[in-house]
């Protein structure tokens, strides 16, 4: 060969594995769980405490056993979308491209709420019922099209989407229209404004279909920089939720199918962190510990933050190595550790069991 041809070799090589395709065995990686050990390895602010880890896997293997915890767990939820089909995998998609910030500074009779089928829904599941509530008003708010029109789908109308039983409006209602319009872009030029294509396009990987949400949308890429770091940490937590949802959504079936599922990660929220720091998994240090306490903004991208979803990842990941390896007859993967957890958390706050609050940062991230 040339040198200029084994330059263009050379170049193929790098720029593959710059889109985290390896060369070797074409399974890409998604460079999440190797940037959440490097923060782990090099933050000072938060660390995993062993002992309360090892306690914690016992706790919460016994529990999903206990209820049975599988991907059929999804659809037991009253709002989650019911049907195997293409509108559905539509619906987790607009779901999971909107799921982030929703939580309120005001007591929970004012904080933002949807009313929908007799209840009051705050949080995640406001999100959800009113995508439900949307689709039952024939508004189209699942339609790749429909984002597109900015004389159908503009702040006002997504003020009325979104509308709340109480005095407060839907936090970051302008970055959420932003990120409609961006997709509805990316999904129309690339994907004939089918979600399953973009999902088709990754060919069974669910690590590549992390790699593609990244590469193509920027309101998925959720990556940083880290204290000088070259390359930024990758995150991607809106990204793996939707893999995760739709592969526990279709039971690992039809659009649900991927190969490489157990590479997705926990998803570094708000919530997770608050039970694995109340179960004493995850040691805060003082300083954090006190803003968190007081109820105080931490910056998105914040040094204290970017250790706060590493560290996270980082301490699922040696919950399910726990798991997995005093029961090696049972496969457990960080997704439905993950679901277990935030669902777990959601029941103790609802019986008024948080004994510290989750950390405030205000992104679209999560
Ligand atoms: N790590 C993780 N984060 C999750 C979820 C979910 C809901 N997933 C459903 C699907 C399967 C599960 O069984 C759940 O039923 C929402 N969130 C995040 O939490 C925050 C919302 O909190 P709050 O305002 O209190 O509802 C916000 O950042 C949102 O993005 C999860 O599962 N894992």
């Amino acid at each position: 060969m040339s040198d200029d041809e084994v330059d263009l070799e050379l170049l193929a090589i790098l720029r593959q594995h710059l889109q985290g395709v390896s060369i070797k065995d074409e399974e890409p990686e998604t460079g999440v769980l190797a940037d959440a050990e490097y923060v782990y390895d090099h933050g000072i602010d938060v660390a995993i405490d062993m002992r309360s880890t090892k306690r914690a896997a016992e706790t919460i293997y016994a529990q999903m056993q206990e209820k049975s915890y599988s991907t059929s767990t999804w659809s037991s939820h009253e709002l989650h979308p019911k049907a195997k089909d293409e509108a559905t995998a539509a619906f987790i998609f607009t779901m999971d491209l909107l799921n982030f910030s929703f939580w309120s500074e005001l007591p929970d009779d004012e904080r933002f709420a949807i009313e929908y089928k007799g209840k009051r829904w705050t949080g995640y599941w406001s999100l959800v019922a009113a995508i439900q509530r949307a689709l039952e008003e024939d508004i189209p708010i699942t339609d790749p099209h429909y984002w597109q029109n900015e004389d159908e789908c503009n702040l006002e109308s997504l003020r009325h989407v979104f509308r709340s039983c109480t005095e407060e409006e839907m936090p970051l209602l302008q970055e959420r229209l932003n990120c409609l319009r961006e997709s509805g872009n990316v999904l129309y030029t690339k994907y004939e404004c089918s979600v399953v294509n973009l999902i088709s396009a990754a060919k069974g990987s669910a690590a590549q279909l992390v790699n593609i949400l990244a590469r193509d949308f920027d309101c998925f890429r959720d990556e940083h920089p880290f204290e000088g770091r070259k390359a930024p940490i990758r995150i991607m937590k809106r990204a793996q939720i939707f893999v995760a949802d739709i592969w526990a959504c279709f039971e690992g079936k039809s659009y649900g199918e991927f190969r490489d599922i157990d590479k997705i990660t926990m998803f570094a929220d708000y919530r997770v962190p608050q039970i694995l720091s109340t179960l004493g998994a995850l040691y805060i240090g003082p300083q954090i510990d006190a803003a968190i306490r007081d109820k105080k903004l931490i910056e998105s991208g914040s040094r204290w933050e970017i250790q706060l979803r590493a560290c996270s990842i980082w301490c699922v990941e040696l919950i399910r190595r726990e798991i997995q390896s005093a029961h090696p007859d049972t496969h457990v993967n960080a997704i439905l550790i993950d679901f277990f957890l935030y669902d777990t958390m959601k029941e103790m706050e609802a019986a008024g069991k948080e004994s510290i609050p989750h950390h405030r940062t205000r992104s679209i991230w999560y």
